[in-house]
Protein backbone atom coordinates (compact mmCIF):
# COMPACT_ATOMS: atom_id res chain seq x y z
CA UNK A 1 0.00 0.00 0.00
CA UNK A 2 1.35 3.14 -0.69
CA UNK A 3 2.31 5.65 2.10
CA UNK A 4 1.13 9.70 2.29
CA UNK A 5 2.91 11.94 4.48
CA UNK A 6 0.83 14.90 5.45
CA UNK A 7 3.02 17.38 7.18
CA UNK A 8 0.35 20.39 7.70
CA UNK A 9 -3.11 20.46 9.70
CA UNK A 10 -5.63 19.69 7.26
CA UNK A 11 -9.52 18.96 7.44
CA UNK A 12 -10.28 15.31 7.82
CA UNK A 13 -12.33 15.27 4.84
CA UNK A 14 -9.11 14.68 3.09
CA UNK A 15 -7.19 12.32 5.12
CA UNK A 16 -10.38 9.69 4.66
CA UNK A 17 -10.34 10.06 0.95
CA UNK A 18 -6.21 9.12 0.84
CA UNK A 19 -6.69 6.54 3.52
CA UNK A 20 -9.04 4.66 0.66
CA UNK A 21 -5.63 3.89 -1.31
CA UNK A 22 -2.61 4.48 1.38
CA UNK A 23 -1.63 4.32 4.58
CA UNK A 24 -1.46 8.25 5.80
CA UNK A 25 0.86 9.49 8.02
CA UNK A 26 -0.14 13.04 10.18
CA UNK A 27 3.14 14.93 11.42
CA UNK A 28 2.94 18.13 11.32
CA UNK A 29 5.56 20.99 12.85
CA UNK A 30 8.25 18.59 11.75
CA UNK A 31 11.64 20.45 11.17
CA UNK A 32 13.53 20.47 7.66
CA UNK A 33 15.96 18.05 8.96
CA UNK A 34 13.33 15.63 10.57
CA UNK A 35 11.21 15.46 7.20
CA UNK A 36 14.36 14.54 5.23
CA UNK A 37 15.17 11.66 7.17
CA UNK A 38 11.85 10.58 6.77
CA UNK A 39 10.08 11.69 3.47
CA UNK A 40 11.94 8.42 1.95
CA UNK A 41 9.27 6.32 2.98
CA UNK A 42 6.89 8.28 1.61
CA UNK A 43 4.63 7.97 -2.17
CA UNK A 44 2.98 11.68 -1.29
CA UNK A 45 3.09 14.56 0.15
CA UNK A 46 0.47 16.78 1.56
CA UNK A 47 1.00 20.19 2.37
CA UNK A 48 -0.58 24.16 3.17
CA UNK A 49 1.54 26.40 3.86
CA UNK A 50 3.53 25.90 6.83
CA UNK A 51 6.19 23.17 4.89
CA UNK A 52 8.42 24.11 2.75
CA UNK A 53 9.60 21.72 0.48
CA UNK A 54 13.05 22.23 -0.46
CA UNK A 55 15.49 21.00 -3.12
CA UNK A 56 16.80 18.66 -0.52
CA UNK A 57 13.74 17.56 0.78
CA UNK A 58 12.59 16.76 -2.59
CA UNK A 59 15.84 14.91 -3.73
CA UNK A 60 15.55 12.83 -0.37
CA UNK A 61 11.73 11.47 -1.52
CA UNK A 62 13.25 8.98 -3.59
CA UNK A 63 9.44 7.56 -3.78
CA UNK A 64 7.86 10.93 -4.07
CA UNK A 65 4.79 10.72 -7.20
CA UNK A 66 2.98 14.07 -6.29
CA UNK A 67 3.58 17.05 -3.35
CA UNK A 68 -0.01 18.47 -3.01
CA UNK A 69 -0.54 21.92 -1.75
CA UNK A 70 -4.23 22.45 -0.39
CA UNK A 71 -4.28 25.97 -1.24
CA UNK A 72 -3.08 27.88 -3.98
CA UNK A 73 0.39 29.19 -4.06
CA UNK A 74 2.83 26.96 -4.58
CA UNK A 75 6.22 29.08 -3.89
CA UNK A 76 7.09 26.50 -0.97
CA UNK A 77 7.78 24.50 -3.04
CA UNK A 78 10.95 24.05 -5.53
CA UNK A 79 8.80 23.02 -8.49
CA UNK A 80 11.39 23.05 -10.91
CA UNK A 81 12.93 20.33 -8.53
CA UNK A 82 10.08 18.54 -7.98
CA UNK A 83 9.65 18.44 -12.03
CA UNK A 84 13.63 17.30 -12.63
CA UNK A 85 12.78 14.08 -10.40
CA UNK A 86 9.89 13.53 -12.38
CA UNK A 87 7.15 13.92 -9.02
CA UNK A 88 3.71 16.12 -9.66
CA UNK A 89 2.94 19.27 -8.22
CA UNK A 90 -0.79 19.80 -7.83
CA UNK A 91 -3.24 22.70 -5.95
CA UNK A 92 -6.15 23.42 -5.62
CA UNK A 93 -6.87 26.73 -7.72
CA UNK A 94 -10.52 27.33 -6.37
CA UNK A 95 -11.17 26.11 -3.20
CA UNK A 96 -10.14 28.83 -0.91
CA UNK A 97 -10.74 31.97 -3.69
CA UNK A 98 -14.17 32.85 -1.86
CA UNK A 99 -12.41 32.92 1.87
CA UNK A 100 -9.36 34.54 0.51
CA UNK A 101 -11.57 37.28 -1.25
CA UNK A 102 -13.65 37.39 2.07
CA UNK A 103 -10.70 37.90 4.15
CA UNK A 104 -9.49 40.49 2.04
CA UNK A 105 -12.90 42.38 1.98
CA UNK A 106 -13.01 41.99 5.93
CA UNK A 107 -9.35 43.64 6.51
CA UNK A 108 -10.89 46.40 4.14
CA UNK A 109 -13.68 47.24 6.15
CA UNK A 110 -11.87 46.63 9.67
CA UNK A 111 -9.20 49.20 8.36
CA UNK A 112 -11.44 51.67 7.61
CA UNK A 113 -13.99 51.42 10.85
CA UNK A 114 -10.67 50.47 13.48
CA UNK A 115 -12.73 47.48 14.17
CA UNK A 116 -9.97 45.75 15.81
CA UNK A 117 -8.79 48.25 17.95
CA UNK A 118 -12.11 49.46 18.66
CA UNK A 119 -12.90 45.95 19.82
CA UNK A 120 -9.60 45.35 22.49
CA UNK A 121 -10.38 48.67 23.87
CA UNK A 122 -13.94 47.97 24.54
CA UNK A 123 -12.41 44.37 25.97
CA UNK A 124 -10.05 46.53 28.26
CA UNK A 125 -12.84 48.21 29.57
CA UNK A 126 -12.96 51.55 27.85
CA UNK A 127 -15.57 53.64 26.12
CA UNK A 128 -13.85 55.26 23.41
CA UNK A 129 -15.71 56.49 20.66
CA UNK A 130 -13.71 59.85 19.35
CA UNK A 131 -10.46 57.56 18.60
CA UNK A 132 -12.26 55.34 16.33
CA UNK A 133 -14.33 57.44 14.14
CA UNK A 134 -13.71 56.07 10.80
CA UNK A 135 -14.11 56.53 6.63
CA UNK A 136 -16.61 54.84 4.61
CA UNK A 137 -15.85 53.04 1.51
CA UNK A 138 -19.02 53.86 -0.77
CA UNK A 139 -18.06 56.01 -3.25
CA UNK A 140 -14.19 55.35 -3.13
CA UNK A 141 -11.88 53.80 -5.51
CA UNK A 142 -10.69 50.35 -4.74
CA UNK A 143 -7.42 49.70 -7.16
CA UNK A 144 -7.04 45.82 -7.35
CA UNK A 145 -3.48 44.31 -8.34
CA UNK A 146 -4.40 40.88 -9.91
CA UNK A 147 -7.55 40.58 -11.95
CA UNK A 148 -7.68 36.60 -11.28
CA UNK A 149 -10.05 34.40 -9.03
CA UNK A 150 -9.72 36.26 -5.83
CA UNK A 151 -9.58 39.93 -7.57
CA UNK A 152 -12.44 39.30 -9.31
CA UNK A 153 -14.56 38.17 -6.54
CA UNK A 154 -13.27 40.78 -4.12
CA UNK A 155 -14.54 43.33 -7.30
CA UNK A 156 -18.00 42.02 -7.48
CA UNK A 157 -18.55 42.59 -4.00
CA UNK A 158 -16.60 45.81 -3.92
CA UNK A 159 -19.19 47.08 -6.81
CA UNK A 160 -21.89 45.99 -4.81
CA UNK A 161 -21.06 48.42 -1.57
CA UNK A 162 -20.69 51.44 -4.03
CA UNK A 163 -16.72 52.15 -4.75
CA UNK A 164 -15.22 53.03 -8.20
CA UNK A 165 -13.04 49.80 -9.60
CA UNK A 166 -9.36 50.27 -10.75
CA UNK A 167 -7.66 47.11 -11.65
CA UNK A 168 -4.04 46.48 -12.97
CA UNK A 169 -3.20 43.07 -14.22
CA UNK A 170 -0.93 42.90 -17.59
CA UNK A 171 -2.21 39.71 -18.46
CA UNK A 172 -5.66 40.22 -18.68
CA UNK A 173 -7.94 42.20 -21.50
CA UNK A 174 -9.69 45.50 -21.49
CA UNK A 175 -12.76 43.64 -22.40
CA UNK A 176 -12.40 41.02 -19.75
CA UNK A 177 -11.77 43.68 -16.81
CA UNK A 178 -14.76 45.72 -18.17
CA UNK A 179 -17.23 42.74 -17.58
CA UNK A 180 -16.14 43.12 -13.50
CA UNK A 181 -16.42 46.57 -13.57
CA UNK A 182 -13.26 47.45 -13.26
CA UNK A 183 -11.23 49.92 -15.17
CA UNK A 184 -8.09 48.33 -16.60
CA UNK A 185 -5.23 51.33 -15.44
CA UNK A 186 -1.52 51.09 -15.44
CA UNK A 187 -0.28 50.09 -11.94
CA UNK A 188 1.23 53.94 -11.50
CA UNK A 189 -2.51 55.77 -12.02
CA UNK A 190 -4.12 53.25 -9.96
CA UNK A 191 -1.52 53.93 -7.20
CA UNK A 192 -2.07 57.95 -7.40
CA UNK A 193 -5.76 57.13 -7.82
CA UNK A 194 -6.81 54.62 -5.22
CA UNK A 195 -8.08 55.39 -1.87
CA UNK A 196 -7.80 51.01 -1.21
CA UNK A 197 -5.56 48.92 -2.86
CA UNK A 198 -5.73 45.49 -2.48
CA UNK A 199 -3.16 42.69 -3.96
CA UNK A 200 -4.04 39.51 -5.58
CA UNK A 201 -1.07 38.64 -7.27
CA UNK A 202 1.42 35.49 -7.04
CA UNK A 203 4.44 36.11 -5.64
CA UNK A 204 7.26 36.21 -8.62
CA UNK A 205 10.34 37.53 -9.26
CA UNK A 206 8.86 40.93 -11.19
CA UNK A 207 6.27 40.95 -7.91
CA UNK A 208 8.83 40.98 -5.80
CA UNK A 209 8.36 44.39 -3.57
CA UNK A 210 6.11 45.42 -6.50
CA UNK A 211 5.02 47.81 -3.33
CA UNK A 212 8.32 49.63 -2.59
CA UNK A 213 9.10 53.02 -1.07
CA UNK A 214 8.96 54.53 -4.66
CA UNK A 215 5.39 53.58 -5.24
CA UNK A 216 4.26 54.01 -1.84
CA UNK A 217 5.15 57.48 -2.00
CA UNK A 218 2.64 57.55 -5.27
CA UNK A 219 0.02 56.46 -2.97
CA UNK A 220 -2.46 59.36 -1.78
CA UNK A 221 -2.46 60.49 2.57
CA UNK A 222 -5.65 58.85 3.10
CA UNK A 223 -4.91 55.49 1.04
CA UNK A 224 -5.28 51.84 2.53
CA UNK A 225 -2.99 48.92 1.33
CA UNK A 226 -4.47 45.32 1.66
CA UNK A 227 -2.25 42.26 1.46
CA UNK A 228 -3.57 39.15 1.69
CA UNK A 229 -1.96 37.70 -1.77
CA UNK A 230 1.85 36.90 -0.80
CA UNK A 231 4.22 38.53 1.71
CA UNK A 232 7.29 39.81 0.14
CA UNK A 233 5.19 41.58 -2.47
CA UNK A 234 4.83 44.82 -0.39
CA UNK A 235 8.67 45.89 0.89
CA UNK A 236 7.78 45.20 4.40
CA UNK A 237 10.69 47.81 6.30
CA UNK A 238 9.11 50.40 3.46
CA UNK A 239 5.78 50.04 4.55
CA UNK A 240 6.66 50.60 8.15
CA UNK A 241 8.23 53.78 7.46
CA UNK A 242 5.88 54.69 5.54
CA UNK A 243 2.72 54.53 8.02
CA UNK A 244 5.12 56.30 10.31
CA UNK A 245 5.85 59.38 8.43
CA UNK A 246 1.77 59.47 7.50
CA UNK A 247 2.43 58.81 3.98
CA UNK A 248 -0.38 56.48 3.65
CA UNK A 249 -3.31 55.79 6.45
CA UNK A 250 -3.36 52.45 7.43
CA UNK A 251 -2.41 48.79 5.66
CA UNK A 252 -3.63 45.16 6.63
CA UNK A 253 -1.16 42.39 6.20
CA UNK A 254 -2.05 38.59 6.23
CA UNK A 255 0.78 37.51 4.65
CA UNK A 256 4.63 38.30 5.58
CA UNK A 257 7.65 38.10 3.78
CA UNK A 258 8.90 35.70 6.23
CA UNK A 259 6.21 33.83 8.17
CA UNK A 260 5.43 33.37 11.11
CA UNK A 261 6.10 37.15 11.55
CA UNK A 262 9.59 37.67 13.78
CA UNK A 263 10.53 41.04 14.85
CA UNK A 264 8.79 43.85 12.70
CA UNK A 265 8.30 47.84 12.84
CA UNK A 266 4.71 46.82 11.69
CA UNK A 267 4.07 45.23 15.35
CA UNK A 268 4.21 48.35 16.78
CA UNK A 269 2.12 50.34 14.72
CA UNK A 270 -1.30 51.95 16.07
CA UNK A 271 -4.69 51.20 14.77
CA UNK A 272 -3.45 52.04 11.44
CA UNK A 273 -2.56 48.33 10.82
CA UNK A 274 -3.81 44.99 11.17
CA UNK A 275 -2.10 41.88 11.34
CA UNK A 276 -3.43 38.93 10.77
CA UNK A 277 -1.50 35.33 10.77
CA UNK A 278 -1.78 34.00 7.27
CA UNK A 279 -6.05 33.21 7.96
CA UNK A 280 -7.03 34.16 4.04
CA UNK A 281 -7.74 30.01 3.28
CA UNK A 282 -8.63 29.68 6.84
CA UNK A 283 -12.30 28.99 6.76
CA UNK A 284 -13.78 25.40 7.62
CA UNK A 285 -15.22 25.77 4.11
CA UNK A 286 -12.38 26.57 2.08
CA UNK A 287 -10.56 23.89 4.11
CA UNK A 288 -12.70 21.14 3.27
CA UNK A 289 -12.50 22.39 -0.38
CA UNK A 290 -9.06 21.95 -0.75
CA UNK A 291 -8.30 19.31 1.27
CA UNK A 292 -10.57 17.62 -0.67
CA UNK A 293 -9.36 18.86 -3.72
CA UNK A 294 -6.02 18.19 -2.86
CA UNK A 295 -6.66 14.72 -1.65
CA UNK A 296 -8.45 13.37 -4.29
CA UNK A 297 -5.97 14.41 -6.81
CA UNK A 298 -3.45 12.46 -4.64
CA UNK A 299 -5.75 9.53 -4.94
CA UNK A 300 -6.07 9.83 -8.33
CA UNK A 301 -2.34 9.84 -8.86
CA UNK A 302 -1.31 7.17 -6.91
CA UNK A 303 -3.97 4.92 -8.73
CA UNK A 304 -2.05 5.51 -12.07
CA UNK A 305 -4.52 8.58 -13.11
CA UNK A 306 -4.00 12.08 -14.10
CA UNK A 307 -4.30 15.02 -11.54
CA UNK A 308 -6.87 17.73 -12.57
CA UNK A 309 -4.97 20.76 -11.31
CA UNK A 310 -1.06 19.78 -11.69
CA UNK A 311 1.15 23.08 -11.91
CA UNK A 312 4.05 21.13 -13.60
CA UNK A 313 2.25 19.35 -16.39
CA UNK A 314 0.24 20.20 -19.15
CA UNK A 315 -2.93 21.58 -17.90
CA UNK A 316 -6.10 19.89 -19.20
CA UNK A 317 -9.40 19.25 -18.42
CA UNK A 318 -10.02 15.65 -17.57
CA UNK A 319 -12.29 15.16 -20.50
CA UNK A 320 -9.88 16.40 -22.82
CA UNK A 321 -7.26 14.04 -21.39
CA UNK A 322 -9.96 10.79 -20.92
CA UNK A 323 -10.10 11.77 -24.93
CA UNK A 324 -6.20 12.08 -25.60
CA UNK A 325 -5.63 8.52 -23.27
CA UNK A 326 -5.73 5.72 -25.97
CA UNK A 327 -3.30 8.29 -27.97
CA UNK A 328 -1.10 9.28 -25.46
CA UNK A 329 -0.36 5.31 -25.21
CA UNK A 330 0.05 5.32 -29.09
CA UNK A 331 2.40 8.21 -28.89
CA UNK A 332 4.61 6.76 -26.02
CA UNK A 333 4.93 3.36 -27.86
CA UNK A 334 6.14 4.95 -31.42
CA UNK A 335 8.37 7.47 -29.25
CA UNK A 336 10.14 4.05 -27.64
CA UNK A 337 9.89 2.50 -31.12
CA UNK A 338 11.29 5.38 -33.02
CA UNK A 339 13.80 5.43 -30.16
CA UNK A 340 14.80 2.11 -30.57
CA UNK A 341 15.37 2.33 -34.22
CA UNK A 342 17.45 5.06 -33.93
CA UNK A 343 19.56 4.04 -31.84
CA UNK A 344 22.72 5.99 -30.04
CA UNK A 345 21.47 10.11 -29.46
CA UNK A 346 18.40 11.19 -31.29
CA UNK A 347 19.03 14.92 -31.91
CA UNK A 348 15.70 15.95 -33.08
CA UNK A 349 12.36 14.42 -33.16
CA UNK A 350 9.57 15.17 -35.26
CA UNK A 351 6.07 14.86 -34.05
CA UNK A 352 3.46 15.15 -36.77
CA UNK A 353 -0.43 15.10 -35.83
CA UNK A 354 -2.40 13.63 -38.47
CA UNK A 355 -6.03 13.42 -39.85
CA UNK A 356 -8.67 14.30 -37.10
CA UNK A 357 -5.54 14.67 -34.16
CA UNK A 358 -3.87 17.73 -36.10
CA UNK A 359 -6.94 19.65 -34.50
CA UNK A 360 -6.21 18.10 -30.90
CA UNK A 361 -4.41 19.45 -28.58
CA UNK A 362 -1.11 18.03 -29.02
CA UNK A 363 1.36 19.15 -26.24
CA UNK A 364 0.44 16.41 -24.23
CA UNK A 365 0.92 14.04 -27.14
CA UNK A 366 4.58 15.66 -27.46
CA UNK A 367 4.92 14.69 -24.18
CA UNK A 368 3.95 11.23 -24.34
CA UNK A 369 6.23 10.73 -27.32
CA UNK A 370 8.94 11.87 -25.17
CA UNK A 371 8.74 9.90 -22.49
CA UNK A 372 8.59 6.94 -24.67
CA UNK A 373 11.46 8.35 -26.44
CA UNK A 374 13.84 8.46 -23.46
CA UNK A 375 12.61 5.44 -21.79
CA UNK A 376 15.60 3.47 -23.87
CA UNK A 377 17.81 5.92 -21.53
CA UNK A 378 15.75 6.47 -18.42
CA UNK A 379 13.72 4.01 -17.83
CA UNK A 380 11.27 4.54 -14.75
CA UNK A 381 12.91 7.99 -14.46
CA UNK A 382 11.26 9.34 -17.20
CA UNK A 383 7.56 10.24 -16.89
CA UNK A 384 4.73 12.81 -18.13
CA UNK A 385 6.19 15.24 -15.58
CA UNK A 386 10.06 15.33 -16.40
CA UNK A 387 9.76 14.15 -19.64
CA UNK A 388 9.94 17.55 -21.39
CA UNK A 389 13.00 18.82 -19.08
CA UNK A 390 15.17 16.16 -19.95
CA UNK A 391 14.56 16.07 -23.58
CA UNK A 392 15.66 19.61 -23.20
CA UNK A 393 18.62 18.79 -21.37
CA UNK A 394 19.76 16.12 -23.61
CA UNK A 395 19.48 18.43 -26.62
CA UNK A 396 16.95 16.89 -28.24
CA UNK A 397 15.04 19.35 -29.97
CA UNK A 398 11.52 19.13 -30.68
CA UNK A 399 9.16 19.93 -34.10
CA UNK A 400 5.24 19.37 -34.16
CA UNK A 401 3.74 19.76 -37.07
CA UNK A 402 0.10 19.49 -38.23
CA UNK A 403 -1.48 17.02 -41.27
CA UNK A 404 -4.98 17.22 -41.19
CA UNK A 405 -5.01 16.27 -45.04
CA UNK A 406 -3.93 12.68 -44.24
CA UNK A 407 -7.00 10.50 -44.18
CA UNK A 408 -5.25 7.09 -44.09
CA UNK A 409 -7.02 6.62 -40.16
CA UNK A 410 -9.13 8.82 -38.53
CA UNK A 411 -6.36 9.88 -36.68
CA UNK A 412 -2.55 9.51 -36.95
CA UNK A 413 0.78 10.22 -35.60
CA UNK A 414 4.07 10.35 -37.20
CA UNK A 415 7.54 10.51 -35.78
CA UNK A 416 10.85 11.04 -37.35
CA UNK A 417 13.84 10.96 -35.14
CA UNK A 418 16.69 11.91 -36.53
CA UNK A 419 20.21 11.12 -34.68
CA UNK A 420 24.15 10.13 -34.20
CA UNK A 421 22.97 7.26 -36.58
CA UNK A 422 20.80 8.53 -38.96
CA UNK A 423 16.86 9.09 -39.55
CA UNK A 424 13.97 6.53 -38.74
CA UNK A 425 10.12 7.06 -38.45
CA UNK A 426 7.38 5.44 -37.44
CA UNK A 427 3.34 5.68 -37.72
CA UNK A 428 1.04 4.78 -35.98
CA UNK A 429 -2.69 4.51 -35.47
CA UNK A 430 -5.39 3.47 -33.23
CA UNK A 431 -8.02 1.22 -34.70
CA UNK A 432 -12.01 1.12 -34.65
CA UNK A 433 -11.66 -1.19 -31.39
CA UNK A 434 -8.70 1.33 -30.18
CA UNK A 435 -6.23 -1.19 -30.64
CA UNK A 436 -2.77 0.33 -31.71
CA UNK A 437 -1.43 -0.74 -35.14
CA UNK A 438 1.75 0.71 -36.63
CA UNK A 439 1.05 1.78 -40.00
CA UNK A 440 4.51 2.37 -41.52
CA UNK A 441 8.05 2.07 -40.53
CA UNK A 442 10.16 4.22 -42.32
CA UNK A 443 7.81 5.17 -44.90
CA UNK A 444 6.78 1.61 -45.87
CA UNK A 445 3.68 0.96 -45.32
CA UNK A 446 2.58 -1.87 -42.90
CA UNK A 447 -0.62 -2.81 -40.69
CA UNK A 448 0.77 -4.79 -37.13
CA UNK A 449 0.00 -4.47 -33.20
CA UNK A 450 3.34 -3.40 -31.70
CA UNK A 451 4.26 -6.30 -29.35
CA UNK A 452 6.64 -6.26 -26.40
CA UNK A 453 9.33 -8.36 -28.94
CA UNK A 454 10.09 -7.21 -31.98
CA UNK A 455 12.54 -7.55 -34.60
CA UNK A 456 11.83 -5.54 -37.60
CA UNK A 457 14.61 -5.88 -41.17
CA UNK A 458 15.35 -3.77 -44.20
CA UNK A 459 15.91 -5.96 -46.80
CA UNK A 460 15.53 -6.88 -50.32
CA UNK A 461 12.09 -8.03 -51.40
CA UNK A 462 13.03 -11.16 -53.29
CA UNK A 463 12.27 -14.89 -52.73
CA UNK A 464 13.61 -17.14 -50.52
CA UNK A 465 14.35 -14.44 -47.65
CA UNK A 466 11.55 -14.40 -45.12
CA UNK A 467 12.46 -18.23 -45.18
CA UNK A 468 15.98 -18.03 -44.29
CA UNK A 469 15.28 -15.26 -41.99
CA UNK A 470 12.77 -17.76 -40.23
CA UNK A 471 15.09 -21.31 -40.72
CA UNK A 472 17.98 -18.72 -38.83
CA UNK A 473 15.41 -17.81 -35.84
CA UNK A 474 14.42 -21.16 -34.82
CA UNK A 475 18.17 -22.59 -35.03
CA UNK A 476 18.40 -20.18 -32.14
CA UNK A 477 14.54 -21.27 -30.55
CA UNK A 478 13.37 -17.98 -31.28
CA UNK A 479 9.35 -18.33 -31.90
CA UNK A 480 8.09 -16.15 -34.19
CA UNK A 481 4.65 -14.45 -33.39
CA UNK A 482 3.50 -12.99 -36.62
CA UNK A 483 5.25 -11.50 -39.09
CA UNK A 484 4.53 -8.83 -41.78
CA UNK A 485 6.05 -7.30 -44.77
CA UNK A 486 5.94 -3.77 -46.11
CA UNK A 487 6.86 -2.76 -49.56
CA UNK A 488 6.48 0.32 -51.97
CA UNK A 489 7.18 -1.96 -55.14
CA UNK A 490 7.60 -5.69 -56.02
CA UNK A 491 11.58 -6.57 -55.37
CA UNK A 492 12.31 -3.59 -54.59
CA UNK A 493 13.26 -2.67 -50.93
CA UNK A 494 11.04 -3.57 -47.91
CA UNK A 495 10.80 -3.97 -44.08
CA UNK A 496 9.88 -6.68 -42.37
CA UNK A 497 8.36 -6.60 -39.12
CA UNK A 498 7.93 -9.41 -36.77
CA UNK A 499 6.58 -10.45 -33.29
CA UNK A 500 8.59 -12.81 -31.31
CA UNK A 501 7.85 -14.42 -27.96
CA UNK A 502 10.60 -13.61 -25.90
CA UNK A 503 13.48 -11.23 -26.28
CA UNK A 504 15.92 -11.56 -29.29
CA UNK A 505 19.12 -13.35 -27.21
CA UNK A 506 22.64 -11.83 -27.70
CA UNK A 507 24.25 -12.14 -30.66
CA UNK A 508 21.35 -12.85 -33.24
CA UNK A 509 21.03 -9.40 -35.11
CA UNK A 510 24.47 -9.82 -36.52
CA UNK A 511 24.18 -13.29 -37.81
CA UNK A 512 20.41 -11.62 -39.15
CA UNK A 513 22.13 -8.70 -41.03
CA UNK A 514 24.59 -11.84 -42.54
CA UNK A 515 21.79 -13.42 -44.59
CA UNK A 516 21.69 -12.54 -48.12
CA UNK A 517 19.42 -9.82 -49.08
CA UNK A 518 19.23 -8.34 -45.64
CA UNK A 519 20.68 -4.78 -45.23
CA UNK A 520 20.01 -4.03 -41.58
CA UNK A 521 18.10 -5.34 -38.53
CA UNK A 522 16.47 -3.87 -35.59
CA UNK A 523 15.39 -5.53 -32.15
CA UNK A 524 13.24 -3.72 -30.25
CA UNK A 525 11.09 -4.27 -26.73
CA UNK A 526 8.34 -1.85 -26.26
N1 LIG B 1 -3.85 34.70 2.22
C1 LIG B 1 -4.18 33.49 1.85
O1 LIG B 1 -4.38 32.62 2.67
C2 LIG B 1 -4.38 33.19 0.41
C3 LIG B 1 -5.38 32.31 0.03
C4 LIG B 1 -5.54 32.02 -1.32
C5 LIG B 1 -4.71 32.61 -2.25
N2 LIG B 1 -3.74 33.45 -1.85
C6 LIG B 1 -2.87 34.12 -2.82
O2 LIG B 1 -3.63 35.06 -3.55
C7 LIG B 1 -3.02 35.32 -4.80
C8 LIG B 1 -4.05 35.35 -5.91
O3 LIG B 1 -4.68 34.10 -6.03
P1 LIG B 1 -5.74 33.81 -7.21
O4 LIG B 1 -6.33 32.49 -6.92
O5 LIG B 1 -6.61 34.97 -7.43
O6 LIG B 1 -4.73 33.69 -8.43
P2 LIG B 1 -5.07 33.85 -9.96
O7 LIG B 1 -3.99 33.13 -10.69
O8 LIG B 1 -6.48 33.49 -10.27
O9 LIG B 1 -4.90 35.43 -10.22
C9 LIG B 1 -3.68 36.09 -10.17
C10 LIG B 1 -3.76 37.26 -11.13
O10 LIG B 1 -2.56 37.99 -10.99
C11 LIG B 1 -2.22 38.48 -12.28
N3 LIG B 1 -0.81 38.83 -12.28
C12 LIG B 1 0.27 38.01 -12.38
N4 LIG B 1 1.40 38.72 -12.36
C13 LIG B 1 1.03 40.02 -12.24
C14 LIG B 1 1.74 41.24 -12.16
N5 LIG B 1 3.09 41.25 -12.22
N6 LIG B 1 1.05 42.37 -12.03
C15 LIG B 1 -0.31 42.37 -11.99
N7 LIG B 1 -1.05 41.26 -12.09
C16 LIG B 1 -0.38 40.10 -12.20
C17 LIG B 1 -2.58 37.35 -13.21
O11 LIG B 1 -2.78 37.80 -14.52
C18 LIG B 1 -3.89 36.85 -12.59
O12 LIG B 1 -5.00 37.46 -13.20
C19 LIG B 1 -1.96 34.24 -4.94
O13 LIG B 1 -0.72 34.80 -4.58
C20 LIG B 1 -2.34 33.21 -3.89
O14 LIG B 1 -1.24 32.47 -3.46
C21 LIG B 1 -3.57 33.77 -0.54
O1 LIG C 1 -2.62 26.95 3.75
C1 LIG C 1 -3.13 28.04 4.03
O2 LIG C 1 -3.89 28.23 4.96
C2 LIG C 1 -2.82 29.24 3.15
C3 LIG C 1 -3.23 29.00 1.74
C4 LIG C 1 -3.06 30.19 0.84
O3 LIG C 1 -1.99 30.98 1.15
C5 LIG C 1 -3.01 29.73 -0.57
O4 LIG C 1 -2.12 30.14 -1.33
O5 LIG C 1 -3.89 28.96 -0.96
Amino acid sequence: MSKVLVSDPIDQAGIDILSQVATVDVKTNLKPAELIEIIGEYDALMIRSGTQVSKEIIEAGTQLKIIGRAGVGVDNVDVPAATRQGIVVVNSPEGNTIAAAEHALAMMLSLSRYIPDANASVKRNEWDRKTFVGAEVYKKTLGIVGLGKIGSHVAGVARAMGMRLLAFDPFISTERAEQIGCQLVDLDLLLQQADYITLHIPKTPETTHLINAERLAKMKPNARIINCARGGIIDEDALAAALSEGKIAGAALDVYESEPLGESKLRSLGKEVILTPHLGASTTEAQVNVAIDVAEQIRDVLLGLAARSAVNIPGLNPDVLEELKPYMQLAETLGRLVGQLAGGRVELLNVRLQGELATNKSQPLVVAALKGLLYQALRERVNYVNATIEAKERGIRVIETRDASVKDYAGSLHLEATGSLGTHSVTGALLGDGEIYLTNIDGFPISVPPSQYMVFTLHRDMPGIIGKLGSLLGSFNVNIASMQVGRKIVRGDAVMALSIDDPLPDGILTEIIKVPGIRDAYTVTL
